[in-house]
């Protein structure tokens, strides 16, 4: 009989069953704890997916512990240019993530941890998940003061943010996962959540910030292997297993069959950017050209991340309707990203080679236009 340790469907991996039962050893583990070598976001949700569609949870539950270079994370239903600062981030090679979970934005890097807590449905329970991440924290430093609240946070000292939780519930898989901020930048975490776009009205979910402190800065001791080690142990108790840490790459397709798939699919612009809910930019702004202020007005719906519609309103004796309905119409079914609106542009310059003035006049709005995407 084939058995596998990560009981996984073996119609969909059964290259994957004969490798993991000798890789995982003891076929009796009831959690499993697995640890990325990856810090990689796309790698690392990637393996949420794998897990999520592909284990078999009925009869074990599964701890994935990762953690990432500087990343935001949204939410499923979130609008990333009204969540942070897409700018800042693009400067400051920060990447930008969407999960598959519903809820907030948050931000990763090497110094927050991340815990996916993995179950069947009818096991599922962030309280109890997030208890054990407590008494994990308590069993190395006793007196710190940590709290469970009622949207599942986790909060130091009664008022910092800690941790924040995220979903996923499948028809019979689920996973709860949260972060912990052990030593993250966190002088960062409020300035690259801070979006500088404004005039955007959209129904996605909005997040809820907090203020955020970092574990290592009430304890010193609290570090991220420290506090992984932890949860493992902890994790492991529950079971009365000894601590069993599997360390596996996200790379691997002899592990994770079709994984790769999984991740380019998390990369690609059409997810990241193209699943935000539908939304509009009403946007008033001025340009000054020769001394002189022109006033102007932008309205535009973005659906699936594409322009659907461009209005610009602005004075005829600057720009004529005619050359204004050109810029408009050239934008349309363009990606909302600042890349393809120079390129498109830089294109339709072309189609008036001569003419400095008005290139002058559509460079000014093309920058308009970049700056708030
Ligand atoms: N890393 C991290 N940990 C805790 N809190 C954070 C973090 N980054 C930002 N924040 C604060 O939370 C709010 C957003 O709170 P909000 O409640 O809106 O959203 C969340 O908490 C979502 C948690 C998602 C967890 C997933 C687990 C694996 S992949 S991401 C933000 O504005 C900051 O103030």
């Amino acid at each position: 009989m084939l058995l596998s340790p990560l009981a996984v469907k073996r119609v969909c991996a059964p290259v994957f069953c004969r490798r993991t039962a000798a890789r995982f050893g003891s076929l009796a583990r009831k959690g499993l704890i697995l640890q990325s070598t990856s810090n990689s976001v796309y790698e690392n949700l990637a393996v949420e997916d794998w897990i999520h569609d592909h284990m078999d949870l009925e009869q074990k539950n599964v701890l994935f512990l990762w953690r990432n270079s500087p990343t935001v994370v949204i939410g499923r239903h979130q609008n990333p240019w009204k969540e942070c600062n897409l700018h800042l981030m693009r400067e400051k090679g920060i990447g930008l993530a969407r999960r598959r979970s519903g809820g907030g934005t948050v931000f990763h890097d090497l110094g927050n941890i991340n815990f996916t807590f993995f179950t069947h449905k009818k096991k599922y329970d962030r309280m109890e998940n997030l208890h054990l991440v407590i008494r994990a924290l308590k069993s190395l430093e006793p007196s710190l003061d940590v709290q469970a609240t009622q949207r599942y946070d986790l909060l130091l000292e009664g008022k910092y943010k800690i941790s924040g939780t995220a979903a996923k519930l499948g028809r019979t898989v689920a996973y709860h996962h949260c972060t912990l901020l052990c030593s993250a930048d966190s002088w960062l975490i409020p300035v690259v959540l801070r979006s500088p776009y404004d005039g955007i009205q959209s129904n996605a979910t909005p997040s809820v910030p907090s203020l955020v402190k970092n574990l290592s800065q009430a304890h010193p001791s609290l570090t991220c292997e420290a506090v992984m080690d932890a949860v493992a142990n902890e994790y492991s108790l529950q079971y009365d297993d000894k601590p069993n840490v599997h360390v596996v790459d996200p790379r691997d397709e002899m592990l994770f069959p079709g994984i790769t798939h999984k991740k380019k699919e998390l990369c690609t612009w059409d997810w990241i950017y193209g699943k935000t809910p539908k939304f509009d930019v009403q946007k008033s702004f001025q340009i000054l050209h020769k001394n002189i202020v022109v006033d102007g007005k932008l309205n535009m719906s973005i659906k699936n991340g594409y322009i659907e519609s461009c209005v610009m309103a602005l004075p005829s004796h600057w720009l004529s309707e005619q050359h204004c309905w050109e810029l408009q119409n050239s934008l349309l079914g363009s990606k909302y990203c600042p890349g393809e609106i120079v390129f498109l542009v830089t294109t339709l310059l072309r189609t008036f080679p001569d003419d400095d003035e008005l290139h002058t006049k559509w460079n000014m709005l093309c920058e308009k236009l970049v700056s708030i995407m």
